[in-house]
């Protein structure tokens, strides 16, 4: 029978494609799908189905979904980290630019010329007038890279091609991404340290609960005067309350975001875009893609690559029947689930288990056949999460 795949956003082709029709149903409606594709449709607890085995965000932020809700019914949440990172490069890059020259003002500036219908009149009128729209060059001068994982590691070379000294501030930096990571970029030990010596600061770390907010009033007021603030990471990082404040005191110079809010629109000194990082052909076709890779791969398979709350755990195929168990991370399980299959005779040729956080996950390839009743007798064991039988078991 064919897997559903709910999509609740809408995904692009090239990633659908890798989930052939003769095995995948693909549509926005179904009340018992498989597994949910998404980007950053709000997906309430409420809203996910008993049926569903896994979520895929075609996408790097996963604050739009109930993780710990989902890890506490076994559903692996999965992303695309890095598949949109360039396009989120290129509009930081263009997001400099409007906060160095008057680019934006100019552009309204000629757009109230259109009365004008004589053009030497006009040349004369915008030559006097261009002093106003004068700006800076972003060679020189600092910029502070806040997170420096996938986009921000891009940020920073690309700051550093285009001449500028780079400041980096990660507290949590993954040993892969300090290997990427151009020993040019300096590193500031605190965040404190990074907002009072910066002349451009670009954020690029998750929504979590300790980063929400975390830009606030305390280090808003000691930012270097005229600092432009780059926010294409969320809205929730920053206070607004404390953002709005600064600009009035005329700390910051200029905020320029990926995240409309009601305070902030119509503001001189604020340019704000509607969400558009990840908005480019080439990255929603990565983000689609690798999404779609990975739930294929954990339907057919239950592997498990880019999870957000599952350890990444990937089993070669042995046999034709395997299981998956998911279950509590808490000592003895896996030695009552083995005895489940052992008391029935059922020989495991090859396993794997692993655990993250309150969860641990299991790939058991077992000789033979199996039962639903075999894994009925796993299902009732304490702290067992959930089983599943993957491929040819019965
Ligand atoms: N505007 C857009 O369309 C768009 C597109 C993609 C991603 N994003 C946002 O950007 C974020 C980053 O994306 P990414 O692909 O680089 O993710 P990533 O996981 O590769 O990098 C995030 C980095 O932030 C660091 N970090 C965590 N807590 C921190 C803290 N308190 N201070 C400083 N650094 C901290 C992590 O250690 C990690 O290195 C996403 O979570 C998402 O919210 C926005
Ligand atoms: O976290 C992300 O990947 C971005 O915010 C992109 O969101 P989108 O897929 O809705 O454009």
């Amino acid at each position: 029978m064919a897997r559903q795949i709910l999509t609740l956003n809408q995904i692009s082709v090239k990633g659908l494609e890798r989930l052939p029709r003769d095995c995948y149903e693909i549509a926005s409606e179904f009340s018992h799908p498989d597994a949910i594709l998404l980007r950053s449709h709000k997906l309430k607890p409420e809203d996910i189905a008993d049926t569903v085995l896994a979520i895929a965000r075609a996408g790097a932020g996963v604050n739009n979904i109930p993780v710990a809700e989902c890890s506490r019914r076994g559903i692996p949440v999965f992303n695309s980290p890095g598949a949109n990172a360039n396009a989120v490069k290129e509009l930081v890059a263009a997001g400099m630019l409007l906060g160095s020259r008057g680019i934006v003002e100019g552009i309204q500036y000629v757009d109230t010329l259109a009365a004008m219908d004589d053009k030497a009149e006009m040349n004369k009128t915008l030559e006097a007038q261009k002093k106003q729209f004068k700006g800076s060059e972003l060679v020189g001068k600092t910029l502070g890279v806040v997170g420096l994982g996938a986009i921000g590691s891009m940020v920073a070379e690309m700051a550093l091609t285009m001449g500028m000294d780079v400041v980096g501030y990660d507290p949590a930096l993954s040993v892969e991404a300090a290997w990427r990571l151009s020993s040019e970029v300096r590193r500031a030990d605190t965040l404190s340290a990074l907002f009072a010596r910066c002349d451009y600061i670009s954020l690029h770390l998750p929504v979590l609960d300790s980063t929400r907010g975390l830009i606030n009033q305390e280090l808003l007021s000691a930012v270097k005067e005229g600092t432009c603030l780059l926010n294409f990471a969320r809205q929730e990082i920053v206070d607004e309350d404390a953002l709005v404040a600064a600009l009035d005191e005329g700390k910051l110079r200029k905020y320029i975001a990926d995240f409309p809010s009601p305070p902030l629109i119509g503001r001189d000194d604020v340019i704000l875009m509607p969400h558009i990082g990840a908005s480019t052909d080439e990255a929603e076709d990565n983000c689609a893609i690798m999404a779609a890779n990975q739930l294929k791969d954990f339907l057919e398979n239950g592997n498990i690559r880019n999870s957000v709350n599952f350890p990444t755990l990937v089993l070669e195929r042995v046999t034709g029947c395997r299981l998956s168990v998911t279950n509590e991370n808490v000592p003895k399980i896996l030695g009552s689930v083995l005895s489940i299959l052992a008391d029935e005779n059922i020989n495991v040729i090859d396993m794997l288990n692993k655990s993250r956080d309150d969860i641990a996950y299991n790939l058991i390839d077992v000789e033979g056949h199996t039962t639903e009743e075999v894994l009925g007798k796993m299902r009732a064991l304490e702290g067992v999460i959930n089983v599943r039988m993957i491929g040819d078991c019965a």
